[in-house]
């Protein structure tokens, strides 16, 4: 089907399209918090940690779209690691979360990022793959914070990571942004990813000088449109 609604693949604009996302980070850094603070509103005071995985779906509207946020929160202790590993296969999304008041959570940031890159099977590149990073807790006073905003600043771009920001799940704040940012920065992907196949489909009508194409990026992703709503 071809019109003004269409992609040109035969996908239609009013589309909910499912996407998986996943969090990772150390144990305690509130990831479960996040999730519930955004599916249910709620803040949980709690002290109990995550064994293996869990999952809660929310729709969400970001630019007119309507998106079925499948939010996988995972177990940030290191001997749940056979637990939640198993899932990161057919993520879509994965934010990177550390406290702010806890410099070794920011330093393992990138034990989280090659992680979720063995096991999720990236391999394209960690500037194709919608990556978020998450500092939260932000609501800490100055003197316990261990990470300056500064440096996020500089990990994320050392690393080619574009989308980062501080949440905190306890006064909400930033908390809907993250999950509004991640699904930004992935349809800003997704639109990169479908210009470079028409390219590859169509190479009549461009120069390739011989190399070839290919995006990489959620080759798979036709699969995961749903059905109007
Ligand atoms: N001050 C503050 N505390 C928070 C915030 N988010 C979570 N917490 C607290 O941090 C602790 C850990 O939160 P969780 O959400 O269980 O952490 P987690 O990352 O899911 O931990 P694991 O399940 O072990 O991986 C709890 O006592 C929360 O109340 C926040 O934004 N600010």
């Amino acid at each position: 089907m071809m019109g003004e609604d269409c992609d040109g693949y035969g996908r239609t604009a009013n589309k909910n399209i499912l996407l998986k996302i996943v969090i990772l980070g150390d144990g305690g850094v509130g990831k479960s918090c996040l999730m519930s603070r955004f599916i249910s509103n709620h803040f949980d005071d709690h002290n109990f940690h995550t064994i293996g995985v869990e999952f809660m779906n929310k729709v969400v509207e970001v630019n007119g779209k309507q998106y079925t946020l499948q939010i996988w929160d995972t177990a940030g202790q290191e001997r749940f690691k056979s637990l939640r590993t198993p899932f990161y296969r057919g993520t879509d999304i994965c934010i990177l979360a550390y406290a702010i008041d806890d410099r070794s959570s920011f330093n393992n940031i990138k034990t989280w990022l090659n992680e979720f890159l063995h096991y999720a099977g990236v391999k394209n590149g960690i500037e194709k793959f919608p990556f978020i990073v998450v500092g939260n807790k932000s609501d800490v006073s100055s003197k316990d914070r261990e990470v300056s905003h500064e440096q996020l600043k500089q990990w994320c771009d050392e690393n080619k990571i574009s989308t980062y920001l501080e949440t905190s799940a306890k006064t909400d704040s930033n908390v809907v942004e993250a999950f509004s940012q991640s699904v930004q920065r992935w349809a800003d992907l997704e639109q990169k990813a479908e210009k470079e196949l028409r390219m590859y489909h169509h190479p009549d009508t461009v120069t390739l000088h011989g190399s070839s194409v290919s995006s990489g990026f959620r080759a798979t992703c036709c699969s995961r449109f749903m059905s109007d709503t």
